[in-house]
């Protein structure tokens, strides 16, 4: 694809990234891409809006089916530390999980094809709050999903560990399924040099998460991969009162559902044993559950070789990650893969620093218009 080409789609790309929201507060990100949609030729393009996401529909010259094409919409309550001069103007929110990356490679997708129209009708799908509480599955659900749902689909998600030029994939699992876990604790608050008249939960709390721990080292069959983590303890007011009251936050990602049933059901035991063991009160709650991403095995296949045989870009047939997507709720229905596209950052992905090399923009646009071309043009 040509540079000059190419260039409009980083500019979007560094728009989007100023302006990073939370699921389902999208509103300037939604309004940003209806305002782009609303400057190509209307004849060729149809959209509805749902919440904050954008269905936009290109219409066939000789219809078979529909191929959808998904991105996501929303950023990460993070405080960038990038060295990029088009910073987040969002305090306390960026992108830092491509999703800026995501969208100006679906919008580059999505104008080729309005430019250069194929047989097959296309949707593309701008899928709001993907890191919580999850779009998919109630977009999937809705009514105007269900007026344009297509036979296929597809999605990327950018990858820091490989180069630009790299698409890695697999028939199969490829994400993990993943469930939030919020634990509030309530013991008696107190004066720190009266422990005797107090209940403290920042010891309910820690042991608690240490305890937690030994679910997957002790619990979990060792060649099964199962991951809980817990990434935020909020707890006390002050160095000198005993807290009366913590909360732990996590996640956990399993690759089936049994284990997803079998960790989870060790957590109400070992949250039963603290409440026993520190005469408190505990609640859990399990936030958003999302379930695996599973690639169609034969259409991933075909893409693979594809890719080898079709392309320049180097093919990685990758292990599973545990990474969690809600694109997954599509795949449940609708057969398709999701893919990692290869964007070369020292920094992961919700690491405050993490900038991915914008080289992989073209190489997204020209792999998925070139791949989509080609379906429409087979049986
Ligand atoms: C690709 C990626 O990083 N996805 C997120 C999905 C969030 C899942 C959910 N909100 C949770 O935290 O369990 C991830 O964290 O894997």
């Amino acid at each position: 694809m040509a540079a000059t080409t190419v260039e409009p789609y980083i500019q979007i790309r560094r728009q989007l990234h100023q302006i990073p929201e939370p699921g389902f507060a999208e509103f300037k990100t939604q309004q940003f891409i209806l305002s782009y949609l609303s400057r190509l030729p209307s004849r060729r393009l149809q959209i509805q809006t749902w919440r904050t996401g954008i269905l936009a529909k290109i219409p066939g010259q000789n219809p078979r089916r529909c191929i959808g094409y998904r991105t996501d919409m929303d950023g990460l309550p993070i405080t960038e530390q990038s060295t990029y001069n088009f910073r987040s103007r969002h305090d306390g929110y960026m992108h830092a999980c491509g999703h800026d990356m995501h969208m100006a490679i679906a919008l580059g997708i999505l104008t080729h094809f309005v430019n250069h129209p194929i047989d097959d009708d296309l949707v593309f799908i701008f899928q709001p709050a993907e890191e919580g509480p999850g779009g998919a599955l109630p977009m999937l659900q809705s009514e105007e999903f269900r007026a344009w749902k297509p036979d296929l689909i597809f999605a990327l998600h950018i990858a820091p560990e490989y180069p630009v030029g790299t698409i890695a994939t697999r028939p199969g699992i490829l994400f993990a399924n993943t469930s939030e876990l919020f634990i509030d604790l309530t013991g008696t608050a107190g004066h720190a040099a009266l422990p005797h008249r107090a209940n403290d939960m920042v010891i309910a709390a820690s042991q608690l998460a240490i305890q937690l721990q030994s679910i997957v080292s002790r619990n979990i069959d060792p060649l099964d991969s199962v991951v809980l983590t817990i990434g935020k303890m909020e707890i006390g007011t002050k160095q000198n009162v005993i807290a009366g009251t913590g909360r732990l936050e996590g996640t956990i990602r399993t690759l089936s559902a049994e284990s997803m049933q079998k960790v989870k059901s060790r957590i109400e035991a070992i949250v039963r044993g603290i409440e026993l063991g520190f005469e408190c009160r505990a609640s859990i709650d399990w936030g958003a559950n999302y379930c695996q991403v599973k690639n169609d095995e034969k259409l991933t296949r075909q893409f693979m070789e594809w890719i080898n045989t079709r392309t320049e870009y180097r093919l990685v047939e990758c292990r599973e990650a545990m990474t969690g997507e809600d694109f997954g709720y599509f795949l449940t229905e609708i057969p398709g893969f999701m893919f990692w596209l290869g964007a070369d950052t020292p920094f992961g992905l919700h690491h405050p620093q993490i900038e991915p090399d914008e080289g992989a923009i073209p190489v997204a646009i020209d792999t998925m218009t070139r791949y989509i071309r080609s379906l429409s043009m087979t049986t």
